[in-house]
């Protein structure tokens, strides 16, 4: 749309420059063809105005650049392509007259020449105003042509620095065209002028008026590049000469600030020898104000010529008025016929420059009325553009109006689009938010009903699970119940097995004994059977032959009695030697006895077992030891501390120990007691055994001696056993066990009542050789049942005692005693025996345990006992082992003490044991090891202390009287 507007506006624009173009110059023309004729040099300057009209004409057609090129001056025009803004359309009669209006650069003066020669000035005037026009055209061509290329700058008309360059656009052809501006200032002589009126003349000759003329204009491309009707600016009339004044032509164009007189163009004419005077521009520059209309052709731009501005000539230059001709003048005057054919022959030039403008003015307004209607064909045209303008307008308003409405309605559906959708989205909401308000309480009854049900559920599997429990229950009691009454008949029936089993093992040991003692004295009775036998077949033999002397005595009854004696005889003979076998028995017995206790000896009275036990924690760093001899078991090595030698240097010792017997972790309580057991048989033999063990606390003194396994059981059981068997060979055993322990030098009896508070004390019968304690419970061990319940006790007591004083649980030592007398029915012979088994408290150094008030009173009393109990063993050691005398002279006479002093009252413990240590008893003690090696100090020190106690000889045992 815009660019059909656009492309109408500029082709009505086209055709408005164009009709303004073709009327300016016809109006130039018209003007031109009214001057008057010259005589000469005015025609050749017309001429050759015109005929530089031509050429700028011919120029503006041939030589004119694209819209785009540089002008004249070779300066770009700047801006001919922008846009302009937009403006007031005005009409073509406004248009007209602003192509026409002069600009600055028109109204700027002319070069010195175009001043100096007023029919040159005129015709480059208008060569000028030419150029400017034809500039115009340039103009309105590239308006022309950029309406149809650009349609877009129809409205683009030529800047006015394009305008105001009028020096540039002055045509090549024009006087002085050569000439730069500034040099107008050199005066132009006579000569000068005539030469350039010579030449014009001759231009103006070669000129051809008429091709000005005609309907070319309408046909030809190039009118439309015609420039407009170029007004002759107005030249002042400055210039004054001091030469005669003559009569000049005034060209009066309609406006009379733009006058041309040719007189005072005339007057610049030098006459005679006189000074050309310079150009003096006007003091103000000419308006050229364009035509507010069309000019007419009616009237008459011509004015008769009048010489009114001559005395303004004059009052210009009142210096060179002296210059003047005057009745004094001594000037040589031309020829005043020459003169007069001159004006002559110039009149007839005006004349005929006359008639040639009247014909020009009637071509013009030939001219003119074909401009007219061409006029009226582009108003018409431009109405109708108009027209069509208004129309394509009112469509473009109406569509535009189309679109507005459409957008609007677009907008307004749109809108209630959105607010119907809003309504769908807010419904859609609504209907959400209810579905979901429905859904939830929906989940939430379902929920209810869920959990309403889980809680019948789990009630109803609760109570079936409770039901189910209480019936597992009372089943699982049931079991118990009857799996403990079955298991309690079953370790009834298991115990009672076990008794039997062990009295069976009794029985069978015991059957065993006598079986062999039956065999042996089967044996023994099948030799003296034999010999009955052999006495009785010689008894046989014998009544046999007495039967045949009574026989022959009844014949003869003296032969009958000398047999009977003989018979008698080898009866009494019978007896005797059964007798004497049966003291041979007696005697072999007595042999053994003597032989075990001969053994017993040479094992030595003090002996000295070691046992090492495991470790209890794996994660226990451990002493290094070794047993060097697995065979033997009688050696010990141990890695030492780690010491320091006389050289500064680290130094660890091996020390070695060698005892009777080495025990190393492996070995059991079953090992242990295999070694002790003839030692034990040696208390039924009628001596006083003693068996202790030694050693710091936790090294295993109590599992040793008093753990269900341990000696103390064992010894019961095997004399118990023992005893029985000897019943056999007619000894009787009474046995009286009694169990106490020695806590800070006092003795507490561990069978007692628990409430019993009556003091123990300690007696010797030194010629009985027997210890009693007063007060203390001693259990009689008469039958096996009484064994597994002295021992049930002990163990309980010892257990209780343990428990009741746990504070001092290892703080004690506890001395199981058991007394064995014997008596031999067959022999009469009796024996009294005591086997003490002892469990010593923990040795323990007291700056190791952090011991203060009772503890460490305890710990000295523990170490006092332990320190007598080793100087009584030294003690032993060191004297003559005498025996009897020594206890004797110990306990009787101080003039023994000579012979040794054996310290037993230096401690309850070494005192209770008096009689059970020395050379009538056999002593054992076990030397207890801790293999840690946070112990190795204190094992060091109990293997040092055991060594001593082994190297220790003390006589030898004798049996207790
Ligand atoms: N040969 C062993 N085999 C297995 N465990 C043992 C052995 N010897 C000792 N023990 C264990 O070592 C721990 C300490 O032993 P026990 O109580 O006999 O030492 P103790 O020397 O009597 O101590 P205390 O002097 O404090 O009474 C016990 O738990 C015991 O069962």
């Amino acid at each position: 749309m815009s660019l059909t507007n656009g492309g109408h506006l500029g082709l009505f624009e086209n055709s408005e420059a164009r009709a303004r173009q073709q009327i300016n110059v016809a109006w130039l023309k018209l003007q031109i063809s009214m001057l008057p004729q010259p005589s000469t040099r005015p025609a050749g300057s017309v001429m050759r105005a015109l005929n530089d009209l031509s050429e700028s004409d011919s120029n503006a057609r041939n030589a004119m650049p694209p819209p785009s090129i540089t002008s004249t001056n070779g300066v770009k025009r700047q801006g001919s392509n922008l846009p302009e803004p937009a403006q007031k359309r005005k009409t073509l009669i406004e248009r007209a007259a602003e192509s026409v209006r002069p600009t600055s650069g028109i109204s700027r003066p002319a070069s010195a020449a175009g001043q100096n020669v007023s029919s040159t000035s005129l015709y480059r005037s208008s060569s000028n105003v030419s150029s400017i026009s034809r500039t115009g055209s340039i103009s309105s061509r590239n308006t022309s042509n950029s309406s149809y290329t650009g349609s877009l700058s129809s409205g683009i008309r030529p800047p006015t620095s394009l305008k105001s360059g009028t020096s540039t656009g002055r045509p090549k052809s024009s006087y002085g065209s050569n000439k730069p501006s500034g040099a107008a200032s050199r005066p132009v002589s006579i000569a000068d002028l005539q030469a350039a009126h010579e030449a014009n003349a001759n231009k103006s000759k070669q000129m051809s008026l008429p091709k000005l003329r005609g309907p070319r204009s309408m046909i030809d491309p190039s009118w439309n590049s015609m420039p407009p009707p170029a007004r002759p600016r107005r030249v002042s009339n400055s210039g004054q000469s001091n030469a005669r004044r003559i009569p000049s032509v005034v060209i009066q164009m309609r406006d009379k600030n733009r006058d041309i007189s040719l007189s005072a163009q005339l007057d610049r004419l030098h006459i005679g020898d006189s000074i050309l005077e310079p150009y003096e521009p006007p003091q103000t520059p000419t308006k050229c104000q364009s035509p507010s209309r069309i000019p007419k052709a009616s009237p008459v731009p011509f004015a008769t010529p009048t010489i009114k501005d001559t005395p303004r000539l004059k009052r210009k230059s009142p210096m060179k008025m002296r210059n003047f001709l005057t009745p004094h003048t001594n000037i040589e005057l031309p020829d005043p016929d020459e003169r007069y054919n001159d004006f002559k022959k110039m009149f007839e030039d005006y004349k005929q420059m006359y008639q040639d403008t009247q014909i020009k003015i009637d071509s013009a307004r030939e001219d003119t009325n074909h401009y007219r209607e061409k006029m009226t064909q582009l108003e018409q045209e431009r109405s109708s553009q108009t027209e069509s303008i208004i129309t394509l307008k009112a469509e473009n308003s109406t569509l535009q109006y189309q679109v507005e409405s459409t957008e609007k309605s677009m907008q307004d559906s749109n809108r209630q689009y959105q607010q119907r959708l809003e309504e769908i989205r807010q419904a859609h909401r609504v209907d959400l938010d209810i579905l979901r308000q429905e859904q939830r309480e929906e989940v939430e009854k379902l929920k209810n009903d869920h959990k309403e049900e889980i809680r019948e559920l789990k009630q109803k599997y609760q109570e079936e699970l409770d039901q189910e429990r209480s019936k597992k229950n009372e089943a699982l009691s049931q079991v118990s119940t009857q799996g403990a009454l079955e298991k309690q008949r079953h370790q009834t029936d298991l115990d009672r097995k076990d008794q039997e089993i062990a009295a069976a093992n009794l029985d069978l040991k015991r059957v065993e004994s006598m079986l062999e003692r039956e065999r042996q004295m089967n044996n023994d009775l099948r030799d003296s059977l034999k010999t009955a036998g052999d006495n009785a077949s010689r008894t046989e033999s014998t009544r046999q032959g007495l039967q045949a002397k009574v026989a022959y005595l009844e014949s003869d009854s003296k032969s009958q009695s000398e047999a009977y004696a003989a018979m008698e005889k080898c009866m009494n003979e019978a007896i005797v030697k059964s007798e004497a076998i049966e003291e041979k028995l007696r005697t072999e017995e007595a042999l053994r006895r003597r032989l075990h206790n001969q053994v017993q000896e040479l094992k030595g009275n003090i002996r000295v077992f070691c046992r090492v036990r495991p470790t209890l924690s794996a994660e226990e760093e451990l002493t290094r030891m070794k047993f060097p001899d697995p065979e033997e078991s009688t050696e010990i090595e141990v890695r030492g501390l780690d010491e320091k030698n006389a050289m500064g240097k680290d130094v660890t010792k091996t020390l070695p120990f060698a005892f009777d017997r080495v025990f190393d972790p492996s070995q059991t309580n079953d090992h242990v007691y295999h070694e002790i057991s003839q030692l034990i048989q040696s208390a039924l033999d009628g001596y006083n055994v003693c068996i202790f063990a030694y050693g710091q606390t936790g090294s295993g003194k109590t599992y040793t001696m008093s753990s269900e396994d341990g000696m103390i059981p064992r010894a019961l059981r095997q004399i118990y056993s023992t005893s029985k068997d000897l019943e056999d060979r007619g000894w009787r055993y009474k046995m009286e066990g009694s169990f106490v322990e020695v806590y800070n030098e006092e003795l507490r009896d561990l069978l007692a009542e628990e409430k019993s508070t009556k003091k123990l004390e300690i007696h010797h019968d030194m010629e009985n050789e027997e210890t009693t304690i007063t007060n203390a419970t001693t259990l009689s061990l008469d039958n096996n049942e009484q064994v597994e319940s002295i021992l049930a006790q002990a163990m309980a007591r010892r257990s209780v005692a343990a428990t009741k004083a746990n504070e001092h649980s290892s703080r004690s030592h506890s001395v199981f005693i058991l007394k064995l007398v014997g008596k031999n029915s067959v022999t009469g012979k009796e024996s009294k025996g005591t086997l003490n088994l002892i469990d010593l408290a923990g040795s323990e150094r007291i700056k190791n345990a952090e011991t203060s008030g009772q503890r460490l009173k305890e710990t000295q009393s523990i170490n006092r006992s332990l320190s007598s109990l080793g100087d009584v063993i030294g003690a032993l050691g060191q004297g003559p082992a005498t025996g009897p005398e020594t206890r004797l002279s110990l306990n009787n006479t101080r003039e023994s003490l000579s012979v040794a002093y054996i310290p037993y009252r230096n401690s309850k413990l070494t005192y209770l044991l008096q009689m059970s240590l020395g050379g009538n008893c056999k002593t054992l003690m076990f030397v207890m090891v801790a293999p840690e090696k946070k112990c190795l100090g204190e094992t060091i020190t109990s293997l040092k202390f055991a060594e001593k106690v082994s190297r220790t000889r003390v006589g030898v045992a004798k049996k207790v009287k």
